[in-house]
């Protein structure tokens, strides 16, 4: 429900001011404490002091600067709305990237947003904080059927946000210590486990030993260490051969357009705190490859990591990384590294779970809460009670690739 631009207390003081030929300056002064002036007032300061306007030359060489247009500022019961429009000349982007500026300056509740032409923002203030919830199993359930490889993220205030690995592959949770990281992955792996049941193999690795203990025997594999880790890539290289092998023998592009009796099942790899790997440079690269070349082969990367390390992240991988998940950061530098704009180091340490995704724009999200136990419960059905590999076992499929030895074990 709107409030409207002038409140209504607002409006009668103003005219009772004038009426009474009360002198225009107290008139003045009540216009300007009106919400809607003072939004657009400190708009017109953040703009100026984050540098979003265009800047060209007038009469005798003169600068002169061009600053967005503020449409309208509209006070609704639960926030309180901007609209404006960038002038011709001033790139979005560098509005984008500096969407941190808006929080710092309107505070923790304050989101913008990109409107469908480019050159539109809308930035909401909203009057309460986004409040954490516990992961309800069904209703999620509910929310991610019929998607082949979901992700359940978490809420917006207007509603759950998912989305379909096989459409955006490869995924990076990046925050610092006790921001929410290995709860958010804890709720992605068990969604992707109740939902995908055998159309999925999960390979998990834990260089921090804490937690993914609870996915053993549920996950194909689930190992500790970089020598485990080693393995599983390996493996994985080798099932990636075959795919492709696969794909090429039924003249198709990607694993989805195989025909269903020869369609392998989706593989998720899991990394916590991959920077800990910096050094393997074999399984770094295996890593690499498969951010590379795993999309059309059904063969996905979740990976983890505190601090964005720039070293990890130049280049092919961090470009393969499409989809971020910047819970909170120490600082705007960290946080640039991971989803290019500062907006993650304005999360406050008090906002656990809460995270900047980035997907198509970036936003904020507030993820759900799971606990260990929980989470233990919610997989016992889906627990193996034989220890069986299925990268091991031979598939039946109707086609198998003659030649299999064209990649040495051991060497990546
Ligand atoms: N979505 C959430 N809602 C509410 N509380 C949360 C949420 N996520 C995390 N927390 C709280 O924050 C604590 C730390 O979270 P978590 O262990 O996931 O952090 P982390 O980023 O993995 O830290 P580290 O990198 O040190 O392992 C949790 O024990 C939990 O109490």
């Amino acid at each position: 429900m709107i409030m409207s631009g002038v409140t209504m207390a607002g409006a009668a003081q103003l005219l009772k001011l004038a009426g009474a030929g009360g002198c225009s300056l107290a008139a003045w002064g009540v216009w300007r404490g009106l919400p809607d002036q003072v939004v657009r007032r400190k708009l017109m300061d953040l703009f100026r002091i984050g540098g979003m306007y265009y800047r060209f030359q007038g009469y005798k060489g003169r600068e002169l600067r061009n600053y967005p247009l503020i449409r309208r500022v509209t006070v609704y019961i639960n926030r309180t709305e901007a609209a404006f429009r960038l002038p011709t000349g001033l790139d979005p982007q560098e509005v984008m990237k500096k969407a941190w500026l808006f929080r710092q300056v309107f505070g923790a509740t304050a989101e913008l947003e990109q409107g469908e032409d480019a050159a539109t923002f809308v930035m909401c203030i909203y009057r309460t904080s986004m409040e954490s919830y516990e992961y309800d199993a069904e209703r999620i359930g509910e929310c991610v059927k019929g998607i082949g490889l979901p992700v359940y993220v978490g809420r917006t205030r207007s509603g759950d946000v998912l989305y379909d690995m096989v459409e955006h592959p490869h995924l990076l949770l990046a925050g610092e210590t006790g921001s929410g990281k290995s709860v958010a992955l804890r709720s992605i792996l068990t969604t992707l486990i109740r939902s995908c049941g055998d159309s999925l193999e999960l390979y998990c690795a834990d260089m921090k030993r804490s937690e993914f203990h609870i996915f053993r025997d549920v996950a194909q594999d689930v190992v500790m260490d970089a020598a485990g880790l080693h393995k599983i890539v390996l493996k994985l290289r080798r099932e990636m051969k075959k795919r492709g092998d696969l794909l090429d023998h039924h003249e198709v592009a990607h694993v989805d357009d195989l025909p269903k009796w020869d369609k392998p099942a989706y593989i998720v790899l899991a990394v916590d705190e991959v920077a800990l790997l910096k050094k393997e440079k074999d399984i770094m690269d295996g890593i690499e490859e498969i951010s590379t070349i795993g999309r059309a082969l059904g063969v996905f990367l979740i990976l983890s990591m505190q601090r964005p390390d720039a070293d990890i992240l130049d280049g092919k991988l961090k470009n393969n990384l499409t989809v971020r998940m910047a819970f909170r950061h120490a600082d705007e530098i960290n946080s640039r590294i991971t989803i290019g704009s500062g907006e993650a180091a304005a999360i406050k340490q008090s906002e656990k779970g809460r995270m900047v995704l980035k997907l198509n724009g970036c936003q904020y999200v507030q993820g759900p809460h799971i606990s260990i136990e929980d989470a233990r419960m919610l997989l016992e059905p889906f627990k193996r009670h034989s220890d069986i590999n299925t990268l091991d076992v031979p598939r039946t499929t109707a086609y198998e690739p003659q030649d299999d030895n064209s990649i040495e074990l051991g060497v990546l």
